[in-house]
């Protein structure tokens, strides 16, 4: 999950839901509000990387947002989404400090590439955390293979920390200054993963008003992350491997090459050989990218790193006015005895929850709600829907969604193909749902 904060505004209901989807399934954090207004107010109380604003809004609208920020948060990129009929507008308010514009309608990718090019770059200082032996080890192999530029295959499974591990590497590198840019292959719609990986000329397809780098020139100089590589369609690793091979890339719609000095890193939490070995994923790139695997373990395999991780995230969630409270014993023995199939991100889920029932310095049992074990059946959708409400995560359709997941599962005994081929769903979209519940702890059958 990238660490960056969006904030949203449109008053235009079901556009705003769709942008917010295209966020959010880039694995952004962002708040949406329908006016400028509320921006205003939430400005206030949180503080963002970025605004996505639409001008044409009743009241302050656009504009008047823009001008606000320019005195109250002068450094905060601004990014203005118009209709046609305004582009005149857009570019007054470039004038007035957006960084860009977007002329509506516009594909998703288009929003997702100017969101990418001009979020500030955070140097990322935080350290993995770690203190059970085989996690030290790891780093410790992870920090001897950082020096090198050899192309690193990070696996594990879901939440276990592979993107943290990724980042290490690059700031353990000799690249550590330029940028570190990281995709994850299956949030990204299949027919845009190629315009957002190599970029695109402007009238490239419907939607690309704009020439766009894609991710390759982003990371020119730095490391680019393949996040869940194994998603990528076999059409698009054979261009992938092409352009690994040849160390340059043309952008869509383009005719120039542009030569690359990129290292790769890619992740994966399914068995990518296997996958080469079965054909599901090309061989050559299999070997291309796994020059170096590293492997990091669920967290029940690593238990000393439970409490010291439990702790850092208490830190992390506590509101910088509060005194941070400690797990007491019995809390402390839940967590130890906890099997963690979402491993680091279910933790933090279950610690988020404790810090908002907690009262007073300590963290007690009854402020650790874990996920039931057995919910992975039909009788206990409605313990599903009751997660997702305690943690405040999703409305009501959302959470429907995951019960009709479950409930198909069940009845279609486990089989994905299945249940993908009964909601009318790609067997991708399934696996990326699948695995944005068990990110929110919802156990799902193997
Ligand atoms: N060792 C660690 N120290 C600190 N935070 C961690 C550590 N491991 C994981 N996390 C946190 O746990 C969450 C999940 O980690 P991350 O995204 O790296 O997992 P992942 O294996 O890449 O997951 P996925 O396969 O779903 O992409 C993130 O919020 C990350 O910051």
């Amino acid at each position: 999950m990238s660490e960056a904060k969006l904030l949203l505004v449109e008053d235009d209901h079901a556009l705003r839901e769709a942008l917010l989807d295209t966020l959010q399934l880039a694995h952004y954090d962002c708040v949406d509000v329908a006016s400028a207004e509320e921006a205003i107010m939430a400005l206030k109380q949180t503080s963002f990387d970025m605004v996505i604003s639409d001008v044409q809004m009743e009241g302050v609208g656009g504009i008047g947002l823009l001008k606000y920020l320019q005195q109250s948060h002068p450094k905060l990129p601004v990014l203005l989404m118009t209709a046609y009929a305004t582009i005149d507008s857009a570019v007054n308010a470039m004038k007035l400090g957006a960084v860009d514009y977007l002329a509506k309608p516009f594909a998703p990718e288009v929003l997702l590439n100017q969101v990418s090019r001009y979020l500030p770059l955070k140097h990322d200082s935080q350290q993995p955390v770690v203190a059970d032996e085989k996690s030290h080890a790891l780093l410790a192999l992870a920090q001897r293979v950082a020096i090198s530029d050899a192309s690193v295959m990070i696996m594990g499974p879901s939440g276990s920390g592979k993107e943290v591990l990724a980042r290490y590497i690059h700031q353990h590198s000799s690249r550590s200054d330029e940028p570190f840019v990281a995709i994850n292959c299956a949030a990204i719609p299949e027919n845009m993963l190629e315009a957002t990986l190599f970029g695109y000329e402007k009238g490239a397809f419907t939607g690309a008003y704009q020439a766009c780098p894609g991710k390759f020139e982003q990371a020119q100089g730095g490391t680019l992350l393949l996040d869940e590589i194994s998603e990528m369609e076999l059409g698009l690793q054979a261009k992938l491997l092409r352009v690994l091979q040849e160390k340059e890339v043309e952008r869509l719609g383009g005719r120039k090459t542009i030569k690359l000095n990129v290292r790769v890193l890619a992740t994966s939490n399914r068995d990518l050989k296997a996958m080469a070995s079965s054909g599901a994923f090309r061989e050559d790139l299999y070997y291309r990218i796994n020059v170096f695997p590293l492997v990091w373990p669920a967290l029940n395999q690593r238990p000393a790193d439970i409490l010291p991780l439990a702790r850092h995230l208490i830190q992390k969630h506590a509101p910088s006015t509060a005194a941070v409270p400690e797990l007491d014993e019995n809390a402390t023995r839940r967590l130890l005895a906890h099997r963690w199939p979402g491993n680091v991100r279910e933790l933090d889920n279950v610690i988020q929850r404790a810090m908002i029932l907690h009262c007073g310095d300590k963290i007690g049992l009854d402020d650790i709600i874990l996920d039931s074990g057995d919910m992975c059946l039909s009788s206990d959708a409605n313990m599903a829907l009751k997660t997702v409400e305690v943690e405040g995560l999703g409305d009501e359709l959302k959470a429907q969604e995951h019960v009709i997941i479950l409930e198909t599962l069940t009845q279609c005994n486990g089989s994905r193909k299945d249940v993908a081929e009964r909601l009318g769903i790609s067997a991708r979209t399934l696996r990326y749902k699948m695995a944005k519940m068990r990110d929110m702890g919802i156990e799902l059958p193997a």
